[in-house]
C-alpha cells in the first residue's frame, strides 16, 4: 500500500496580522469584522502574540494580502491608525487535515488524484481524532437540489451524520445528510442579527435549521422562521427548544412566496367589525396595537406559538379560530384592560414569552438566504403588504445573491428592482465570503420601496371585506 502523504491534506495560508496592544483587540476586531478579518470555522482571528504578552495579533483575511493594508477600506484603515499603533506582521496558518468537521463529523472534500486513498485518509482521520471525530465523510458532486445539501459518501466510523455544533453561544442540531449546514457563515450570522432589536419582528424566508433565527430569538425578536425542507423545519423546531426560544419562533414548510402571502393575510373583517362593534374604539386599540394574537384572542399566547412550531401556518389558525369565536376579541379586550391594570389573573398569559404580533400590521426585518435564487423571489413582495393595515416602516429586506468577477452591484441591483418592479433607495451591499476565485457571496440590504404597497382601491377593498 502507498503511504499516507498527510501533507497533502494540510493548506498552509500565508496571511498578515495586525499586531495590536493588547487593550484594543476587541476594538480593532469589531473594526474590521466587515470583510478583512479571518473568517475560518474554528479559527480565531486574535491570538498571542509570541514576542510579547503586552500585545495581541488579530489575524486579517486572505484577501487582504498587502503589507500597506492598501486593500483595506480607506475609512476602515484611517479608523484603525486612530485607534492605535499598529504593526503589519506576515502570519502562517496550517489546517490540519482534520481541519473540516461538524460536531462528530469530518467533512471532506477529496480531489479527484486522491480518490484512489480515500479509505486510508479517513481511517486515519478517523483513528487520529476519535472519539471527537465519529465519522468521516467525503463530499460527492456539486449540491444541485433544491434543499442545498451536498451529497456525501461515509468513509469511516458510524453511520451516523446527526450531530451538534455550536455558535455563537447557540447549539444547533442536525443531519449534515438531511439538512444545509455552513460553518462558514458564522460571522454573516453575527452581523445580520445585530442589526435586530429586541421585540423586532423578523421574517426568515429560507431558515434552514436556524442560525438566524434562534439568536434573534434569543435577542428577544419574534421569528417567523419558513423552510421548504421538512427535515430543516424539523431540526429548526428541535434546535428552538435546545435554545429555549420556542416561544419566540414560528415555524412554517413551505414555498417561500405561499409562506410571505399566508403571513400576509389579514383576518377575517367580518370578526374585526364584531370585534369593533362589542368594544370601544379605543379598547380595539390597544388590543390590536399591542398584544393581539393574528385572531385578537389573548388567552392563547403559549399555546398558538407552540401550535406555530407544531406545523400549522399562522393563517390557518387564526381562521379556525375566528370561526370559533367571533366574541372572543370582546373577551381578549376586557382581559387585556385588566392585565394593564395589573389584576388579571389568568394563568396562560401570565407564563413567560414573547407578546403576539399581527404580520400584516408590522415586520422589521426580512432574512433571504437563498443566495443562488433569493433574488428571484423578491417578486413576492410587489403588492404583497396591504397599506391599510401597515403600520410603522416598512421592513428592511436582506437578500443575499451571488456576484461573479464579471457582474456588477449596479447590475443585480437592477435584478432586483426589476423583480420588485420599484426603485431601491440607498441600497446596502456587504461582501460576505468569496465561495468561489470569480464568485463571492453579497448580502444586499435595502428598506422595501413603498411602491411596492397593495394600492387601495374599492375594487379591493370590497373583495377583502367580502
Ligand atoms: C442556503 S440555505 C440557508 C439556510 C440558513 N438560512 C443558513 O444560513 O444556514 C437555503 C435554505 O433554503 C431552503 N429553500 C430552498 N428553496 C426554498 C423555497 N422555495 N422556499 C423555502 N425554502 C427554500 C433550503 O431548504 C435551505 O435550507
Amino acid at each position: 500500500m502507498e503511504k499516507l502523504d498527510e501533507s497533502k491534506f494540510e493548506q498552509r495560508l500565508q496571511l498578515l496580522a495586525l499586531r495590536i496592544p493588547r487593550a484594543f483587540a476587541s476594538a480593532v476586531t469589531r473594526l474590521l469584522r466587515s470583510g478583512c478579518l479571518l473568517d475560518m470555522p474554528r479559527v480565531k482571528p486574535v491570538v498571542e502574540d509570541p514576542e510579547s504578552d503586552k500585545n495581541r495579533l488579530v489575524v486579517l483575511s486572505e484577501k487582504i494580502q498587502n503589507p500597506d493594508l492598501s486593500d483595506i477600506p480607506e475609512q476602515v484603515h484611517n479608523s484603525l491608525k486612530q485607534l492605535c499603533s499598529v504593526d503589519v506582521v506576515p502570519y502562517s496558518l496550517t489546517l490540519g487535515y482534520s481541519y473540516w468537521s461538524a460536531g462528530h463529523v469530518a467533512h471532506l472534500n477529496i480531489p479527484d488524484d486522491l480518490l484512489a486513498y480515500r479509505d486510508v485518509i479517513a481511517k486515519v482521520i478517523y483513528d487520529k481524532n476519535s472519539p471527537r471525530i465519529q465519522t468521516v465523510v467525503n463530499k460527492v458532486g456539486a449540491i444541485s437540489n433544491e434543499f442545498r445539501v451536498p451529497k456525501f459518501e461515509i468513509l469511516a466510523g458510524k453511520n451516523d451524520m446527526v450531530t451538534e455544533v455550536k455558535q455563537y453561544g447557540a447549539t444547533f442540531k442536525l443531519d449534515y445528510g438531511l439538512v444545509y449546514w455552513n460553518s462558514r457563515l458564522e460571522h454573516e450570522h453575527i452581523r445580520l442579527v445585530s442589526l435586530f432589536k429586541k421585540g423586532d419582528v423578523i421574517c426568515d424566508m429560507f431558515a434552514g435549521i436556524g442560525p438566524f433565527s434562534i439568536p434573534a430569538g434569543q435577542k428577544g425578536c419574534i421569528v417567523y422562521a419558513n423552510d421548504l425542507n421538512p427535515d430543516s423545519v424539523h431540526y429548526l423546531k428541535t434546535n428552538a427548544k435546545i435554545n429555549k426560544v420556542e416561544d419566540y419562533i414560528f415555524a412554517h414548510n413551505m414555498d417561500a412566496r405561499v409562506f410571505m402571502q399566508n403571513l400576509m393575510i389579514a383576518p377575517d373583517p367580518e370578526a374585526k367589525s364584531q370585534f369593533a362593534t362589542a368594544n370601544s374604539s379605543s379598547e380595539e386599540t390597544v388590543c390590536a396595537n399591542e398584544h393581539s394574537m393574528p385572531n385578537g384572542n389573548h388567552d392563547d399566547v403559549q399555546e398558538n406559538c407552540q401550535e406555530s412550531l407544531d406545523g400549522s401556518s399562522v393563517v390557518n389558525t387564526t381562521a379556525k379560530r375566528r370561526q370559533e369565536t367571533s366574541s372572543e376579541g370582546d373577551v381578549a379586550c376586557q382581559e387585556e384592560d385588566a392585565n394593564q391594570t395589573k389584576k388579571r389573573n389568568n394563568k396562560k398569559v401570565k407564563s413567560s414569552g414573547p407578546l403576539p404580533v399581527k404580520p400584516w400590521e408590522h415586520i422589521d426585518h426580512v432574512v433571504m438566504n437563498l443566495p443562488a435564487s433569493a433574488l428571484q423571489f423578491l417578486d413576492c413582495f410587489s403588492g404583497l403588504i396591504q397599506k391599510r393595515y401597515w403600520k410603522g416602516s416598512l421592513p428592511r429586506i436582506h437578500c443575499y445573491c451571488f456576484i461573479r468577477s464579471s457582474e456588477s452591484e449596479e447590475f443585480i441591483l437592477c435584478e432586483a428592482q426589476n423583480k420588485l418592479n420599484a426603485k431601491i433607495a440607498e441600497p446596502v451591499f456587504h461582501r460576505v465570503r468569496d465561495v468561489a476565485p470569480n464568485k463571492a457571496m453579497y448580502c444586499l440590504s435595502f428598506r422595501l420601496p413603498i411602491e411596492c404597497l397593495k394600492e387601495e382601491t374599492e375594487d379591493n377593498i370590497q373583495s377583502a371585506d367580502g
